[in-house]
């Protein structure tokens, strides 16, 4: 497989589990994402193994602060050799352009998208806080990324089909919540079985408790990289 689909969410609470996964699969099987708990506990260290290793590697930090501090911050992940850094949409065009154009800069660059709307985000909880629908705050957010000249964003793959349409062939659509069929939701809202959100426009799967916490998390990322080869 030269381009996996599969993100695997590195939500370990150390070094060590995250290392001991990262050596039970190759960089042809899946991605590898790290994310708030494992940087906070580990740091840049483990990105730069990681990297070492072989994998493309999203560092899944959110930023969301002043265009400077963010420019700055998604400046070091690069500086990591890290395959894609994310901010939040949320924070604004100024700070998606001018944190584009501290990218650009560099000799090389990964990949900068945002987060639309939190898959964990229902449409009561967005009503809470003023905000319309899901569907279409995402879309609203997902046009000004674009519009900022981002390569894509982190939606749910319920939004897919519609982010495809509104955004284009070549806009990344990368999407957390997905659920095998037989897996607990957990805390997530807007979620999609992972050949599903293949078939809506799906370009990347983030996919975290259902493999790492599975009985067998090899057997069931197998299982599920199978199950889109059939697509
Ligand atoms: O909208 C978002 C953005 C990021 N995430 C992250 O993806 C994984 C999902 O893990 P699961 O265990 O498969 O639920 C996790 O690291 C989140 O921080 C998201 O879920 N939704």
């Amino acid at each position: 497989m030269n381009d996996p689909k599969v993100i695997v969410a590195l939500d370990f609470a150390d070094a060590s589990a995250a290392l001991a996964f990262a050596g039970r699969v190759s960089p042809t099987q899946c991605r590898l994402k790290v994310g708030k708990e494992l940087f906070t506990t580990v740091g840049p260290q483990l990105v730069e193994a990681l990297v070492a290793k072989g994998f493309d590697v999203f560092l899944d930090l959110k930023f969301h602060d002043i265009p400077h501090t963010v420019a700055q911050a998604c400046k070091a992940a690069a500086r990591l050799g890290v395959w894609m850094v994310n901010v939040h949409a949320s924070g604004g065009r100024k700070m998606m352009e001018t944190t584009r154009e501290a990218l650009e800069a560099l000799p090389q660059r990964p990949l900068l998208i945002a987060v639309t709307v939190l898959t964990s985000m229902d449409e009561v909880q967005l009503a809470e806080l003023g905000l319309p629908s899901p569907a279409t705050q995402v879309e609203r957010l997902a046009r000004l990324t674009r519009d900022c000249g981002l390569d894509g964003v982190v939606c749910s793959a319920q939004e897919a089909t519609l982010l495809r349409n509104a955004c284009g062939p070549t806009f990344k659509l990368v999407t957390p919540g997905i659920r095998p069929a037989d897996a607990s939701a957990d805390d997530q809202h807007r979620i999609m079985t992972p050949d599903a959100a293949i078939r809506a426009g799906s370009d990347y799967l983030v996919i975290g408790r259902p493999i790492t916490r599975s009985a067998d998390p090899l057997a069931t990322l197998n299982r599920i990289n199978q199950s889109l080869e059939l697509l």
